[in-house]
């Protein structure tokens, strides 16, 4: 049987957290091997499973390929089918569940994954398989508060005893996580950015795999991390596409290569430094990072991808951006400005799909 379970067995699952495990695997010592779970989908289990339970993941750096086969994901199953869901969860030996539904996976009224997740914990209550934690990986601030939030909320609301024990016996670790990882249409090859990143602030009351001893980091708070990923990453992703989508361009590396786009780029990030509470240093480090991963040619990011959603996503960046500045007694921030501006343009212009 496997210690690890996973919901939302996409592409950013099998670059990230898989990848660690696998990583982790490599340096000897217990070995620790995923179940994972689509939401609904067959296909992907049933490729994967005729694949002998391994797939390929390449890193695509700008200089080329690296390849690596990975197989800490030792079955798999649709998230359909509950009874496999139901014994994973109910397996004394499982220890950690990691998520990754999206955003709009946490809201119970049109997902299905809150309630398949809390089915899993009825499972393990009833099976008295004892403590784990559950930690959601999704792009979401505060990503372990608002899981344990939406799971107590639906335990409450159908079985006191279960809110109960889940207070008592799981833990929703808060996470940022970080891997370019576009959509890939191949089941069995994952391609990624070379650059990952895993903060992890939260307990493992079963224990977990070596991951910090592959570079994944656990902290007191995840906030500020989070923060820094949002600002410099996600805004200026945000900045990279409404303007570039004004100026004709369709990926993330056209866009930064204009070289107006790249000044509002450089810009927001100034906007950004005295705001976001890092050390300098460490800002400056995040960012020398990022340069290279927007200039990577051969990573096809596409910008109207980006683009949708992208008044709740302003609201979290540029317009936070702005009302931190604006707080610590700056001036708002030209880039954040122009960028908010450059989405109006969009939507007037009906340029590309923003909702
Ligand atoms: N791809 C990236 O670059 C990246 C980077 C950081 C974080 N993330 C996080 O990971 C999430 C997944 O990304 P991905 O690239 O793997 O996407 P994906 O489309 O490849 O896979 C998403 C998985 O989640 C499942 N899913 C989607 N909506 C669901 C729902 N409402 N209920 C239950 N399951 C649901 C899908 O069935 C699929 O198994 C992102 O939304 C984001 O929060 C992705
Ligand atoms: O739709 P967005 O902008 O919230 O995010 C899409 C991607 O930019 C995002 O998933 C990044 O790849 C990820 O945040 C990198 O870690």
């Amino acid at each position: 049987m496997t210690r690890l379970a996973h919901l939302g067995l996409g592409g950013f699952f099998r670059a990230h957290q898989a990848w660690y495990t696998e990583r982790a695997n490599q340096l000897g010592g217990e070995e620790w091997t995923y179940t994972a779970f689509t939401g609904r989908s067959r296909g992907l289990p049933e490729a994967l499973t005729a694949a002998g339970n391994m797939y390929t993941l390449v890193e695509r750096a700008a200089e080329g390929d690296t390849s690596m086969p990975i197989r800490a994901v030792a079955a798999s199953s649709a998230g359909t089918e509950t009874d496999a869901f139901a014994a994973a969860f109910a397996d004394p030996e499982l220890a950690v569940v990691t998520v990754t539904v999206t955003e709009t996976g946490y809201d119970p009224e049109t997902s299905p994954a809150p309630g398949r997740l809390l089915d899993g914990l009825a499972a393990r209550r009833t099976s008295g398989g004892g403590p784990l934690a559950v930690v959601s990986c999704d792009n979401l601030s505060g990503n372990g508060e608002v899981l344990r939030g939406v799971l107590r909320g639906l335990a409450e609301a159908s079985d006191r005893g279960l809110a109960g024990w889940i207070d008592d016996n799981v833990t929703f670790p808060s996470t940022m996580v970080d891997r370019i990882t576009p959509h890939s249409d191949d089941p069995l090859t994952v391609v990624t950015e070379p650059f990952s990143e895993w903060v992890i602030a939260g307990g493992f009351p079963a224990g977990r795999p070596a991951w910090d001893a592959v570079g994944v980091r656990f902290v007191e708070d995840v906030a500020p991390y989070e923060r820094r990923k949002l600002w410099l990453l996600n805004a200026a992703h945000s900045t990279l596409t409404y303007l570039g989508l004004l100026r004709g361009f369709e990926t993330v590396d056209e866009a930064f290569a204009d070289a107006e786009v790249r000044a509002a780029v450089e810009e927001l990030w100034d906007e950004v430094r005295p705001v976001l509470g890092f050390a300098d240093a460490e800002t400056d480090a995040a960012i020398d990072a990022l340069r290279p991963r927007f200039a990577n040619p051969r990573i096809a990011h596409r910008l109207d991808q980006i683009a949708r959603q992208g008044r709740e996503k302003l609201a979290q960046r540029q317009r936070a951006i702005m009302a931190a500045r604006t707080a610590a007694g700056l001036s708002p921030g030209a880039a954040c400005e122009a960028t908010i501006a450059a989405f109006d343009e969009i939507v007037k212009k009906n340029l590309v799909r923003v909702d």
